[in-house]
């Protein structure tokens, strides 16, 4: 009984504590527009289902113009939709860490690159940067070239049989290219295309972010007790296993000699990222959270990337038609002749028309840092432990930055027309210290994959079709990026 008692006076604590800190932070943040938050749940009760998430905040938006407040449960955060908010957070050397959303990748992650802190971030920054060095980007366009190819010929199928949606077979392809560009193994996902790695990371995706809106998922003590919690221990064994089994590949065949040793090895011998690794001689479990965060962070945002790309194409024939007028000048109208590395340097209209889809349908949609310390903004102190939230699918269509915002135009990134941009009104890698350690690679993959599909087929619209779009670590579009194809004679 009295046992009892004291959890329940405990729990009444805790819950009124809960709430004084609420009302700390709405007088402390009151010159911010926001909607009103109940006590406790805050605006949670707007957010009935992850589905939610885009058409709420682009209303919210609408309503206010500007970058506002939203209480999930009784925390705070600023949800960042201008430049200038954005440069306050991206630009800062100490706002470098990651709010405590990230700490539900924790049991897949382990505290990886994306996800840790501190020291051990800074060391771990520094020992990966070299992986990414544009002299070893190089070798891995042949990696591009080769998934490409059997993408080509997985999507020969789908010539003149009418709608079906792209990112599946993208997202296939763009795993094999992480596994073999980055960890050196061949998975052969897109010839057995049930991959039970894609569906895994999908479904976990999805858990992570249905955290976020429910008050007894965020609490991990009571985490433990949902249906959500068992599905993830199936999920994970799957993924864990995966990256296991090609940590001990790759083990196998790792020579021992480091990166610097093997420069006399030319362009022919590539060095996959996860031999860096096993050159320091970390423990596995080091290797397992690093290769997991690469996986993760290097297929299924590419995948977005590359099929947001493709839909967008099939809408602007006119645009799509310069892309292969481009790609007839380089390749002298040789559908099947390998893209060199300086081919994809070339590819400067392609670029465009990529880096106008990502901000249209940012890959990354939103992330989030947490300062672990006050800091003043615009007049007002944000306390220490306070999230900002960077909001850019809303950040790439503010109406000021870019005006008719809808609207899909590439000529936007001509250099005449970004030179006078806000460093910060285009941030689809984030930017700054913890900016994305992958982006070079992932341009160079986006245009390999684009200008293969693009020189063997025509893509054309589904009529009236709109994406609806959903967040889920990536941006995802719950109704498909349905495309039909055509054979092109290039
Ligand atoms: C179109 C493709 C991609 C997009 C749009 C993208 C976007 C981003 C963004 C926005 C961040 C910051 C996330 C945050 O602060 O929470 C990030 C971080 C990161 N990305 Fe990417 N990414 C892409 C591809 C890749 C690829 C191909 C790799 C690896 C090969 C990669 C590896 C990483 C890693 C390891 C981080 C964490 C960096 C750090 O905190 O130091 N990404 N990415």
């Amino acid at each position: 009984m009295l046992v009892v008692l004291i959890t329940i006076v405990t729990l009444c604590l805790y819950v009124i504590l809960l709430w004084m800190n609420q009302m700390k932070y709405r007088k402390q943040l009151a010159q911010f527009p926001g909607p009103k938050p109940l006590p406790l749940l805050g605006n949670l009760l707007l957010f009935k289902s992850i589905a939610d998430i885009v058409p709420v905040s682009i209303r919210v938006w609408k309503g206010i113009q500007q970058s506002f407040i939203i209480y999930l449960g009784p925390q705070p955060r600023l949800v960042v939709c201008d430049p200038k908010t954005a440069e306050f957070v991206l630009s800062s050397t100490t706002i470098i860490d990651k709010s405590y959303e990230y700490n539900f990748f924790h049991d897949w992650l382990g505290t990886g690159l994306l996800t840790s802190t501190g020291q051990k971030w800074k060391s771990r920054r520094k020992l990966l940067t070299p992986a990414f060095h544009f002299q070893i980007l190089e070798k891995y366009v042949d990696v591009f070239n080769k998934q490409s190819n059997i993408l080509v010929e997985k999507l020969k199928e789908r010539v003149d049989a009418g709608p079906f949606d792209i990112f599946p077979y993208v997202a296939l392809c763009t795993l094999d290219i992480i596994c073999e560009a980055a960890m050196g193994v061949q998975i052969n996902a897109q010839k057995n295309s049930t991959s039970s790695y894609v569906l895994s990371v999908k479904e976990m995706c999805r858990i992570i972010t249905e955290r976020a809106l429910s008050v007894t998922k965020m609490i991990h003590f009571l985490y433990k007790f949902t249906w959500a919690y068992q599905q993830q221990r199936k999920v994970l064994s799957i993924l864990q296993g995966f990256t296991n089994s090609i940590i001990r590949s790759r083990k196998s065949t790792f020579t021992g000699r480091t990166l610097h040793e093997r420069s006399d090895e030319g362009l022919s011998k590539r060095v996959a990222f996860l031999d860096l690794l096993l050159e320091y001689n970390l423990s596995d479990e080091t290797v397992r959270e690093e290769v997991d965060t690469f996986m993760f962070e290097g297929h299924d945002t590419t995948a977005a990337g590359i099929s947001f790309t493709l839909y967008c194409l099939a809408k602007h024939p006119d645009v799509q038609v310069q892309v292969v007028e481009e790609l007839r000048t380089i390749f002298s109208g040789d559908k099947s002749r390998e893209s060199t590395y300086q081919d994809l340097q070339e590819m400067k209209y392609l670029e465009m028309v990529i880096k106008e889809s990502m901000r249209l349908y940012p890959p990354v949609p939103l992330f989030s840092r947490i300062l672990n310390e006050s800091a003043s903004f615009n007049g007002a102190l944000l306390p220490q432990g306070f999230v900002c939230a960077l909001y850019v699918l809303q950040l790439h269509r503010n109406p000021d930055i870019f005006p008719d915002p809808e609207k899909f135009d590439p000529d936007r990134f001509l250099p005449e027309n970004s030179k006078s941009r806000p460093p910060y009104a285009y941030v689809p890698f984030s930017a700054g210290l913890r900016n994305c350690i992958g982006q070079r690679f992932a341009i160079l993959e986006m245009k390999a994959t684009i200008s293969k599909i693009l020189r063997n087929f025509e893509i054309l619209p589904v009529p009236d079709h709109e994406p609806q779009l959903s967040i889920e670590a990536i941006l995802k579009s719950y109704n498909g990026l349905p495309i039909v194809l055509k054979a092109r004679s290039f």
